[in-house]
């Protein structure tokens, strides 16, 4: 029976990880899993979670751990046959925590790129809010200027992507970040990848990803349900 692969995604605001998780996931068939998606559906469907997340993404807040747990977990508790990779959870060391009562991680990915090219890139980043789609006039344009690519709706610029916010965006996940990362390089599963640019990151992660994930896996049940 083949075993199951688990990954998790992390980094600043900007460094790439949608950008990686949607290629990793096209070149190696894993289920692609975003806090920020999963919020946005709650919220459109309004859902309990849901309604109680907007009311902090509005005010620019992280939106309270238990509420994380309550609306991820068993949506992972879903995916028992699925390898997946994480992108945006955990974000506090208390998400880690409960992510790693329920589900055993094969493998973390650290991306760490220099503020200045941050900063670049997120002055440059539009996106649809509807979907989470990001783009960028440089590197990933959308095909009509200011359009998203699937829906045709307006695409905004995030006031929080702006310069003036992202010191303070940057402070905030270093504090946050340093503990999780901590935890897991002491379980000995964290690659961290340095560097301006994603196409040059990318082999690298391609190559450790090709080592460590099995061929096809879809059977074996490596999350247990919360007590
Ligand atoms: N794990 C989480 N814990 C708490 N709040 C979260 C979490 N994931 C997402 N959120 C909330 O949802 C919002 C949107 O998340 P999303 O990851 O799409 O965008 P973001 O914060 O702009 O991230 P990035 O700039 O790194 O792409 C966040 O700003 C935050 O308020
Ligand atoms: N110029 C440039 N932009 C990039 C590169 N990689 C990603 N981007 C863009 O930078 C922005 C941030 O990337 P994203 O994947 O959203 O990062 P996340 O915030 O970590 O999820 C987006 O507008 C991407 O299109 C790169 O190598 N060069």
């Amino acid at each position: 029976m083949a075993k199951l692969f688990r990954a998790v995604i992390m980094g600043p605001p900007g460094s790439g990880k949608g950008t990686i998780s949607e290629r990793i996931a096209q070149r190696f068939g894993l289920t692609r899993l975003s806090s920020g998606d999963f919020i946005r559906e709650n919220i459109a469907a309004n859902t309990d979670a849901g309604v109680l997340a907007k009311t902090y993404i509005e005010r620019g807040l992280l939106v309270p751990d238990h509420v994380m747990t309550r609306l991820l977990l068993p949506r992972l508790e879903e995916m028992t046959r699925h390898s997946w990779l994480m992108d945006g959870f955990p974000r506090t060391l208390a998400q880690a925590e409960a992510l790693n009562s329920t589900c055993d991680l094969d493998l973390v990915i650290s991306l760490n790129i220099p503020y200045e090219t941050l900063k670049e890139r997120l002055s440059d980043r539009w996106i649809h809010p509807a979907s989470g789609r990001v783009y960028n006039m440089g590197f990933n344009p959308p095909h009509v200027q200011g359009r998203d690519d699937i829906s045709g709706e307006p695409l905004i610029q995030q006031d929080d992507d702006k310069p003036e916010a992202l010191v303070a965006r940057l402070r905030h996940y270093k504090d946050v970040a340093k503990p999780i990362i901590d935890l897991y390089k002491s379980k000995g599963i964290l690659h961290t990848f340095s560097g301006t640019e994603t196409d040059r990151i990318w082999p690298y992660i391609n190559s450790l990803l090709s080592t460590k994930i099995p061929s096809t896996s879809q059977t074996d049940t490596q999350c247990i349900p919360m007590p």
